[in-house]
């Protein structure tokens, strides 16, 4: 039965639970309850603190994990990254009092707080810059600075919002782009169900980033629509009631699905429908 840590709280709890959900996981309902078996998919779940689980799927005591990569690499576990999983996209950035400092050089002989002292230190190290010191903080660091514990900050940021209420603005490149992702160990031998896992969870990907397009195409337009939508193999063919045309089926991105319709359209495409993709398996 394959092990599976979930987080419990925060950002990555809801949007972690949802996936699996789509993925056909029994989910549970009381979000007191720390351990749940499905013994219908042979799995059984814990629900485990975001920053704990690289923790425990690094000693060994569950199998894979979901987590962010930023707590991942801060953890220092024996964990790596399995698959990325396109939710709670953030970057880890640098800020410090609007207007004051422009290059992560200028972090030497100051105080940096934050909550990943480890991807901190990392990523200081490399550029050989020395801060005064790296001081932990459990969250709402963007406070900080005002409360006088620290001249920088390294922080998650999405929106920005937190930094600019705080009179704050980032500076030089981003230390990292995170999202969520799934973990296991790499220095043991494939547990059993990762596999199924593994294609569950991309077919939600998959689901989410792609459409199916249908339309109907003047047959010596077939070959310069085909060339429009590629679809991820080759598109589907049929031919219709009227020989003079055939009908295109493909799998388009979702972000380009306007685009796609508009460039079809303008080549003498018609009856273009966008179709949601409910479950797939590629
Ligand atoms: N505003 C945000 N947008 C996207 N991802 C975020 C955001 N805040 C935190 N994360 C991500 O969530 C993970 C941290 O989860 P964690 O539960 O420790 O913190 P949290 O979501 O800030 O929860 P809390 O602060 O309520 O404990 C990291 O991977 C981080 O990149
Ligand atoms: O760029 P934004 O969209 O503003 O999001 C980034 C903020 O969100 C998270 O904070 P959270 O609300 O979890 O509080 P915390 O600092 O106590 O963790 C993160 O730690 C940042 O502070
Ligand atoms: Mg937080």
């Amino acid at each position: 039965m394959l092990r599976i840590a979930v987080p419990n709280k925060g950002s990555l709890s809801e949007p972690a639970v949802e996936m699996l959900r789509e993925a056909g996981y029994r989910q549970r309902r009381d979000s007191r309850e720390l351990v749940l078996p499905d013994p219908d998919n042979d799995v059984e779940f814990f629900f485990l603190r975001p920053r704990d689980i690289a923790v425990y799927v690094g000693a060994g005591t569950v199998d894979v994990g979901i987590t962010g990569r930023d707590l991942l690499l801060d953890s220092e576990s024996a964990a790596v990254e399995h698959l990325p999983l396109g939710f709670a996209r953030s970057t880890f950035r640098f800020a410090t009092t609007a207007g004051t400092m422009t290059d992560v050089a200028q972090i030497a002989g100051q105080r940096v707080a934050t909550s990943y002292p480890v991807l901190v230190r990392t990523v200081l190290g490399d550029r050989g810059v020395e801060p005064a010191g790296v001081v932990r903080l459990d969250g709402a660091v963007e406070s900080a600075i005002r409360l006088g514990v620290a001249d920088v900050i390294a922080d998650v940021v999405e929106t920005g919002s937190t930094l600019r209420a705080a009179g704050l603005e980032i500076f030089g490149e981003p230390l990292l782009r995170s999202e969520a992702v799934l973990v296991r160990r790499s220095d043991v031998a494939v547990p059993a169900g990762l596999d199924v896992l593994t294609r569950r969870l991309q077919g939600v990907l998959t689901a989410r980033e792609y459409v199916l397009m249908d339309y109907d195409v003047p047959l010596t337009l077939v070959d310069a629509a085909v060339a429009v939508t590629p679809g991820l193999e080759s598109p589907t063919v049929s031919p219709l009631h009227n020989r003079d045309w055939a009908a295109v089926r493909a799998m388009v991105r979702r972000d380009q699905t306007n685009r796609v319709m508009d460039q079809l359209y303008d080549l003498g495409a018609r009856a273009i429908l966008v179709t949601s993709i409910h479950a797939c398996r590629i």
